[in-house]
């Protein structure tokens, strides 16, 4: 018998029950036929809105086919600095001006981090953790590559990924830029990010965030950490849609001072003055480099706006739960099997997603996929359950860790 001080943990059922973000859930379009049991992997690709296909619908017809190219100069030149100003708003944590919705991530993450590099005269050191994403090792290596610059790697312990001590290690007078993210890909891992960028501010380095994992996510505060660089992804946690142009962000003290690497027209102080030789704009404008994809950037307004009524502290608390509650269950219907837990056990120390490692999770994933059960593989052996806050449920997060243990157990 359970003693009154022995409370059992709650629920999906209860969870959902006093989830009071629980009927935004609708907001989102519904996976057709059944289709979907459970979607566990909105920190890659988040689902749409409802209100996306209205908006996208009326913007073909009204802006696009009715305005014409007239929408350039009614709105369009100014589109990616407005919606970059009220991301800043509603959730980077950022004064207007030094935001903008520009290229992919992967571009972005070159133009500012050379610009960043080109800014620090005699300092030539880039510093990097091993552990993070793919695209910014690799833009990391170009640059390096291509300049006189000098990789400083981090080896991190995976699962308290890069800490304020891994940094404090390895920056001194050649730091020119240290590149980290925010939340780690893998392991979910959120970074000190205060502490670590006035670290290295005060080392007279510039301190830039990888926030794709962040985003919508977790509550941010760009402008009062002194960051000085920061890009993201806007088709995770602001469900921007498959390739949504990424968000950059440049911090007001640097703007006059930071040349870009790719000079284009819409850079330019005066894009329509056709000049002979480049002037960069004043503002923020002159990280853009060509034409801006304005309608790739519109459903990221929707979501933006959807935020902005919740409240991040809302959405932070809910993913805090989710998280917890995917933990609990892995703990008790994966870990008996083999599996390990890949994430940090503190809550504040970690994003909206988890990883799980087990040697079988690659099989497990591709037939999971082929019953509507979606989280995804990261090699070597990691499952990663990404939960977006307003679009999952707690019985969701449950349907799916019992779809991962009946499909583990059915290989082993
Ligand atoms: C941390 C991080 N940075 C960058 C990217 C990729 O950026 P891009 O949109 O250029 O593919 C991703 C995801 O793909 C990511 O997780
Ligand atoms: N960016 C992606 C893509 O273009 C296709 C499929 C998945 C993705 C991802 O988002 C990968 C993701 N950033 C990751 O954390 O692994």
């Amino acid at each position: 018998m359970i003693k009154s001080t022995e409370l059992s943990p709650p629920t999906s059922a209860q969870l959902d029950a006093k989830d009071r973000l629980a009927p935004y859930r609708d907001y989102f379009v519904e996976p057709e036929g059944g289709s979907v049991i459970a979607y566990l992997d909105g920190n890659s690709l988040g689902r749409p809105l409802r209100v996306t296909a209205a908006n996208l619908a009326a913007f073909v017809q009204g802006e696009w086919g009715t305005s014409l190219i007239r929408s350039w100069d009614e709105k369009w030149m100014d589109e990616p600095t407005a919606v970059g100003d009220r991301l800043g708003e509603v959730v980077l944590g950022a004064a207007p001006g030094q935001s903008f919705i520009g290229d992919s991530t992967s571009v972005l993450l070159y133009k500012l981090l050379r610009a960043g590099l080109d800014g620090q005269p005699g300092r030539n050191q880039i510093v990097i953790d091993r552990d993070n994403f793919p695209t910014d090792r690799f833009i990391v290596e170009g640059i390096a590559a291509e300049l006189d610059a000098e990789i400083v790697w981090i080896d991190p312990d995976p699962l308290t990924g890069v800490t304020a001590e891994d940094v404090g290690a390895v920056i001194g007078p050649r730091t020119a830029v240290v590149l980290l993210s925010h939340v780690a890909y893998r392991s979910g891992f959120l970074a000190d990010a205060p502490t670590i960028t006035s670290m290295v501010k005060a080392a007279g380095g510039l301190m830039m965030w990888d926030i794709s994992h962040s985003i919508g996510a977790v509550p941010l505060e760009l402008d009062a950490w002194g960051v000085d660089l920061a890009v993201g992804c806007t088709y995770k946690y602001l469900n921007g849609g498959p390739g949504a142009p990424a968000l950059a962000y440049v911090n007001s003290s640097l703007l006059s001072s930071l040349r870009q690497p790719i000079w284009g027209w819409m850079g330019a102080a005066d894009p329509f003055g056709m000049s002979a030789n480049f002037e960069p704009a004043a503002t923020v404008r002159r990280f853009i480099t060509g034409t801006p994809p304005i309608l790739a950037m519109q459903p990221l307004k929707d979501m933006t706006e959807l935020i902005a009524e919740v409240g991040m502290d809302a959405i932070r608390e809910k993913s805090i739960a989710l998280t917890e509650h995917a933990l609990a269950l892995a703990e008790e219907l994966l870990v008996p099997l083999g599996a390990e837990i890949a994430s940090p056990r503190d809550p504040d120390r970690r994003g909206s997603h988890v990883s799980v490692n087990h040697p079988l999770f690659g099989e497990v994933t591709a037939r999971l996929w082929e019953q509507g059960v979606i989280p995804d593989f990261r090699p070597p052996h990691g499952l990663r359950i990404g939960l977006s806050p307003l679009s999952t449920s707690f019985a969701e997060v449950q349907a799916g860790i019992q779809a991962i243990r009946e499909v583990l157990v059915s290989l082993t």
